[in-house]
């Protein structure tokens, strides 16, 4: 959604790596607990995943917070590509159907998951999107990274790691559901 996620096959050089398997997996296992900690327990969260890395952080977070509370903790998806806006005019929309989220999100407490919180805007889409399906009790946002240069005032209530960024850096996050690797890169546009 982003300008720089937007480019076609930008040139890009590795800055570094900002975090390994298992600094990932200590991550979510601190935001786990700091989710139940936050609701008193996991009667009433709804975990819903932004696709496409936010589905796989939320169906790991589920795990972890069902292992922690011993209850099941409904995970959802929720795909904003019909509500982007960045496709503005109506028929550069997708004529698709919002997709099933999985569960009834009405009266529950959402905590939507992605892995990098940029400008907002996916965020954005993402509640446009939520609200669409049903009327949540209250909306919190986790992400694994939040790397500033927000456009929007969204801001998130559970936080992996704060990495301060330049707009010419990009925040790789690498899922072993997606990527079939696992880590974060931070990588740099070169001219
Ligand atoms: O705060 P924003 O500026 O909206 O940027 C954050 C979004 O950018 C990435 O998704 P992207 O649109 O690159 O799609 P992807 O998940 O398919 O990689 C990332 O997964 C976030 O969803
Ligand atoms: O750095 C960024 C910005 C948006 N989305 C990403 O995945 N990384």
């Amino acid at each position: 959604m982003s300008d720089i996620t937007e480019m076609q096959n930008p040139k890009i050089r590795e800055k570094g790596r900002l975090m390994s398997a298992s600094e990932i997996e200590r991550t979510l296992v601190r935001l786990a607990h700091e989710i139940v900690e936050k609701h008193d327990g996991c009667e009433n969260i709804g975990l819903v995943g932004i696709k496409r890395r936010g589905v796989p952080l939320a169906q790991r977070l589920g795990t972890l917070i069902s292992k922690i509370e011993k209850c099941p903790v409904d995970t959802g998806v929720l795909d904003i590509s019909f509500y982007r806006d960045d496709l503005s005019t109506d028929d550069a929309r997708p004529k698709v159907a919002p997709c099933d989220i999985g569960f009834d999100v009405t009266g529950r407490d959402i905590v939507l998951v992605d892995d990098v919180l940029y400008t907002g805007r996916t965020i954005r889409a993402a509640l446009d999107a939520l609200f669409d399906h049903g009327r949540p009790r209250s909306v919190q946002l986790l992400t694994l990274i939040d790397r500033g240069h927000r456009e929007l005032p969204i801001q998130a209530t559970f936080v992996g790691r704060t990495i301060p960024t330049s707009k010419r850096e990009i925040i790789e996050v690498k899922l072993n559901e997606i990527d079939e690797q696992e880590q974060v890169l931070l990588v740099e546009l070169v001219d």
